[in-house]
């Protein structure tokens, strides 16, 4: 995408926003768009000593636009994997992953490189700041490494940071910040350059039940206002209500 900070047109965000009369779902009428991302006849094996270890037994899925889309499954059943897969980190050993329109399990290193830098965000469990850096530093980090010109860092770090409720924190380190507050600095960085993915691995899973609940308004706050898809894993059953659609993993495999 030429326009790392282009805005989507207000035709096609009123397109969006509109609501089915009678739809009750979350994300309106989000299933009727095109998916983002389509996952078909994924598989993915690692050779661990002289064995070879089967993780991922043929994936099928995709992610639509303003979805808040849960993988779940138990510890090592390869939702790490995946989420590795889908945001270009690695590639499968069979199948197809396409993302806008990216072949990412054709594509070179370099290419889904790019591509991650523009178009998606990531956060993990374990927050994955800068300790020396304030909030504000953090993410002017983010867009600093996305190659966002300086000149709309100011605005972006602040809006970003208000985005996620913490305009009176943006000068704190992250050792003077709660554990809710980190998260919510990480998730500002993933944001800041206007991705349209985010990839979520266990983001409330070192957060009591409070903190996690506000993370999952965060993201939905973000699904609105910056039109982001967020997939993520989670063994929390009350994070699990607030998904519009749950990817449950079992060998390898999605159960329905
Ligand atoms: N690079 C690798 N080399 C060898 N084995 C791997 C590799 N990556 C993952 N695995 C194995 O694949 C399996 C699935 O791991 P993965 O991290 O995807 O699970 P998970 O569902 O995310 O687990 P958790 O909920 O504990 O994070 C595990 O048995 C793991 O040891």
């Amino acid at each position: 995408m030429a326009n790392w900070f282009r805005k989507k047109s207000t035709s096609e965000a009123m397109t969006m926003e509109e609501e089915i009369p009678g739809e009750t779902h979350t994300s309106s009428h989000a299933h009727l768009e095109s998916p983002i991302l389509t996952v078909t006849g994924v598989t993915r094996s690692f050779q661990v000593g002289g064995e070879r270890l089967e993780v991922l037994k043929g994936i099928e899925m995709e992610l639509r636009p303003l979805q808040l889309v849960m993988l779940k499954g138990r510890s090592g059943s390869g939702k790490t994997t995946l989420l590795n897969l889908i945001g270009g980190l690695d590639q499968p050993n069979e199948g197809e992953i396409t993302f806008l329109d990216h072949a990412f399990h054709l594509g070179s290193d370099d290419e889904r490189t790019l591509v991650r830098r523009r178009e998606i965000g990531f956060i993990f469990q374990s927050y994955a700041l800068m300790p020396l850096l304030s909030a504000w530093e953090n993410v002017e980090l983010a867009l600093r490494m996305a190659g966002v010109p300086r000149s709309q860092w100011k605005e972006r770090v602040a809006y970003c940071l208000e985005l996620v409720g913490l305009g009176k924190r943006m000068h704190h380190r992250p050792f003077e910040l709660s554990g809710g507050e980190q998260q919510r600095v990480a998730i500002a960085k993933a944001i800041a350059h206007r991705p349209s993915l985010i990839l979520a691995d266990e983001p409330t899973a070192e957060l009591d039940s409070q903190m996690g609940a506000q993370i999952m308004s965060v993201f939905r706050s973000m699904i609105a206002t910056e039109q982001v898809t967020i997939c993520m894993t989670t063994h929390d059953p009350t994070i699990l209500e607030v998904a519009d659609h749950v990817y449950e993993m079992v060998d390898g495999k999605f159960v329905s």
